[in-house]
Formats: C-alpha cells, sequence, structure tokens
C-alpha cells in the first residue's frame, strides 16, 4: 500500500490525475482498453475537474460504479446522472461508454442486470477493473459496503443488492470485495477533517473498518490524503 500525504483538495485532484493518466495509458497500451470504476460522493468533484484535463483516446474506456443509488437518473443522489451532467459534456466520453443500472427495478434486480451487464463487458464473471476510483465515509464505509453489514461477508456475488443503506438513500448496489479485491488498481481520495478520525482508525490503528478491507491481490493500493484528513496520523 502507498499513502500519499497531499496539502490540500487541489493536489488531491492533481495527484489523482497524475495516476490516472499513466495507469489508463498503460491500460489501453498493454491491453487496448481501460476498465475503470466510479464512485460517488466527494470522488465525483476530483473526477469532474481533474479527468478533463487527461491527454487520452476517450473511445477506449469503459466506465462502470463501484456502488450506485437506485433512484431515477435525474435524481441528485444518481452517481450516473451526476457523471452525466457534470463529465460527460466535458470529456470525449460518451453515455454508451458507462456501465450503469436499468431504471425502474429493485435493488435486488438491478443488481442482477448490473451483473449481467458488466459479464458482457469483461466477456465473462471475471470482472478485472484497471482501476477503481474509491471514498471512504467518515463511517468507514467504501462502495455502499457499510461497517457492520452482513453484506461484507459477501462471497458468493460479485455486485450485491442493499435496501437498509445507513446513508441515504437506502437501495443501492455495490461491487463486492470479491470485484474490489480482483482490481488492478485502487485509489481512495480521502479530503478534509471529517475524515481525520476514521483515517486515522484504519491506518494508524489498524481497525478491521469496510475501507480497511480493500486490499487487491494481485494489485496496487493508493490512499491519497490531504493535510485535514491526514491530521491525526
Ligand atoms: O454514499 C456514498 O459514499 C461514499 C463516500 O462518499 P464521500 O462523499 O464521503 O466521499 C462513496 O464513495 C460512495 O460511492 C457513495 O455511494
Amino acid at each position: 500500500m502507498t499513502t500519499i500525504k497531499v496539502n490540500d483538495e487541489q493536489e488531491i485532484i492533481n495527484k489523482l490525475s497524475s495516476y490516472i493518466q499513466k495507469i489508463s495509458s498503460d491500460s489501453i497500451h498493454n491491453r487496448g482498453k481501460f476498465y475503470v470504476g466510479l464512485s460517488g460522493g466527494s470522488v465525483v468533484k476530483y473526477l469532474c475537474e481533474g479527468l478533463p484535463k487527461l491527454d487520452t483516446d476517450w473511445s477506449k474506456w469503459v466506465l462502470a460504479f463501484c456502488d450506485e443509488r437506485v433512484v431515477p437518473e435525474e435524481s441528485e443522489d444518481s452517481t450516473f446522472g451526476i457523471y452525466k451532467r457534470q463529465l460527460i459534456p466535458r470529456t470525449g466520453l460518451k453515455q454508451e461508454q458507462f456501465v450503469t443500472i436499468k431504471q425502474g427495478l429493485s435493488a435486488e434486480e438491478a443488481a442482477k442486470d448490473y451483473a449481467d451487464k458488466l459479464k458482457l463487458v469483461f466477456n465473462g464473471n471475471n470482472f478485472k477493473f484497471d482501476l477503481l476510483l474509491l471514498g471512504m465515509g467518515p463511517d468507514g464505509h467504501t462502495c455502499s459496503l457499510f461497517p457492520n453489514h452482513p453484506l461484507l461477508d459477501e462471497i458468493h456475488l460479485n455486485v450485491a443488492a442493499i435496501t437498509d443503506s445507513p446513508k441515504p438513500p437506502p437501495a443501492r448496489i455495490t461491487l463486492t470485495y470479491a470485484v474490489v479485491n480482483e482490481a488492478r488498481n485502487c485509489i481512495f481520495t480521502i479530503g478534509g477533517s471529517s475524515k481525520a478520525e476514521m483515517v486515522k482508525r484504519i491506518l494508524k490503528n489498524k481497525e478491521d473498518l469496510p475501507a480497511a478491507r480493500v486490499n487487491p491481490v494481485n494489485g496496487s493500493l493508493y490512499w491519497i490524503i490531504d493535510e485535514a484528513a491526514a491530521a491525526l496520523l
């Protein structure tokens, strides 16, 4: 694991962008495509500011979601909806390159449908992302994997439904650790003082919280943390 401390959120964006530039270029050069998993929350802002500056062949990108809220695409809570409005118009990306959840389904149905779509883009059940862009909530959750939730122990499903998310909205779908820990690269970006206590509990005290369970078996893990979030380390 590599921990990168930076001064502020602007430096998070700069550092994150340089990792994405390198990993996407290598993936496209070596395998012809770049498979990336996006998160919601604060990661959206970092990506919407950083990605438009990349020098890349956007047509080679395949974008999916580490988790998604089961809400209408027009809702402020829809992670894809935000990228659609704030990222697509500023890059060469097209909507068809995003693997999205189907509208109008229950969380259970949406998770199954999303897993089927991932099977198609990955040509099978081995969902090997080149890069997962992860956030962490102040409670230590990542994706929609929350502390003390039974989904933390899900070993059969690649994509799971959750209908009792402690953070609203309650209905979501999420990648499970079976997929997360198969990724070639995982990058957490953590900014702000509200995350400082949790950063300490995970990186210093080594507590077993959801974000701490991200540990790719054959991949690289990076935590990019700003000064405010790293204050208690
Ligand atoms: O609900 C969610 O929260 C996490 C963390 O969000 P943040 O705003 O604290 O960074 C996010 O990574 C996840 O994708 C989202 O659905």
